[in-house]
């Protein structure tokens, strides 16, 4: 095992899908419309860390997380496991990733069979990843129920029968039962009131420690992706605009836009005392890409560059990355067309 190597890697990964087709389209014979998901999008996940994925609504946060557990295939691009193009994987490779690489869903009950017992729940996942052989499944399933923190008789209790918070402790039972080494958790507690996400949340970190686990956490709360991450990357319209190491970005954010959101969050800011209109205009549809920056329409420091030319992540400090023209909101990258930045504003 090489620890340098990252254990996810996401090199340019895009992925399309088929928009709305409406009958006038039909009837003119033109093609549906293509929904620009991801574009593009390069990151990678250390091993042991937390890495939290933010952003505003519909900028592909599932989209990628679904892609890293191959839920969805990237249309170009790869994802990359300890190295290796997760879509090429076959046979015993592919059955190891699978086990590998869980992942954990908002909604809880949507994802557990309601016909099952917790104990038929955890014990398909050991039985089909051959975790144990049968007579160890019963103790496999006591141990993991008291790693979740849920009382023994909840072994022959269906679903339905568990308040949110517990049913999303069975999903994380039913991730680690197979011993995975990363956990991609979309959303794993917006459905909870604050004060169960809190628990939930706790736990989570406990096991990261505990059982050396690798975190994709996928939410909208940034006050949780702060709490929980040691590094964040921040989405909009498929891209990504800044990689940073959770300190880094809640103090001194590096793009405009991981400020602009981070100014508008109402949970970093309760009182609300600073909170200042950061977001102005609409979000650009993913069925039109703009050429230049994606966020290039609302952002406060836009100059002409910004529309024609897409910026590529680019290095700004230790550990930090920004996907903008300019280096620190009025410091101008280096520029090959405008080396003297003369035509800059
Ligand atoms: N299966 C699909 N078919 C068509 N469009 C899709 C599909 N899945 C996602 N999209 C579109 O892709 C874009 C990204 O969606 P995605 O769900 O990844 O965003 P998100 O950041 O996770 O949003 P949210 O925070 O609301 O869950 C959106 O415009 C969405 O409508």
């Amino acid at each position: 095992m090489n620890a340098t190597l990252p254990i996810l890697s996401i090199d340019g990964v895009s992925k399309r899908f088929r928009g709305p087709y409406s009958l006038m389209r039909r009837l003119k014979g033109e093609p549906p419309l293509i929904v620009h998901a991801l574009n593009n999008v390069t990151l990678e996940v250390h091993r042991g860390e937390t890495l939290g994925i933010v952003g505003e609504s519909g900028c592909g946060k599932s989209t990628l997380a679904r892609c890293l557990v191959r839920l969805h295939e990237a249309d170009a691009g790869a994802v990359r496991f300890e190295g290796k193009d997760i879509a090429l994987l076959r046979g015993d490779a592919r059955r190891a990733f699978n086990r590998r690489v869980q992942m954990i869903f908002q909604d809880p009950y949507g994802s557990l069979n309601p016909r099952m017992t917790v104990s038929q729940i955890l014990g398909e996942a050991l039985f089909v990843h051959r975790m144990r052989s049968k007579p160890e499944i019963p103790g496999r399933i006591a141990e993991l129920l008291d790693l979740v923190r849920l009382p023994q008789d909840a072994a022959a209790r269906y679903p339905h029968e568990f308040s949110g918070g517990q049913r999303q402790r069975i999903g994380i039972a039913r991730a680690l039962a197979v011993e995975p080494d990363v956990i991609v958790a979309d959303e794993l507690v917006s459905a909870l009131d604050v004060s169960v996400q809190a628990q939930v949340i706790n736990l989570l970190l406990q096991l990261q420690s505990r059982l050396h686990l690798t975190v994709v956490f996928v939410a909208h709360d940034l006050r949780l992706v702060r709490h929980i991450s040691h590094r964040v990357a921040v989405m909009y319209l498929g891209q990504v605009m800044e990689v940073n190491t959770s300190e880094g970005l809640f103090t001194a954010p590096r793009h405009p836009y991981s400020k602009a959101l981070l100014e508008a969050a109402p949970e970093l800011d309760p009182g609300q005392r600073n909170r200042k209109v950061a977001l102005r205009g609409e979000l650009p549809s993913p069925l039109n890409l703009p050429p230049g920056c994606p966020f290039a329409g609302r952002c406060p420091n836009v100059f002409d560059r910004c529309r024609t030319e897409r910026p590529l992540l680019s290095p700004r400090g230790r550990g930090q990355f920004a996907a903008c023209h300019l280096t620190d909101f009025g410091t101008p990258a280096p520029n090959a067309n405008d080396p003297t930045g003369l035509l800059l504003p």
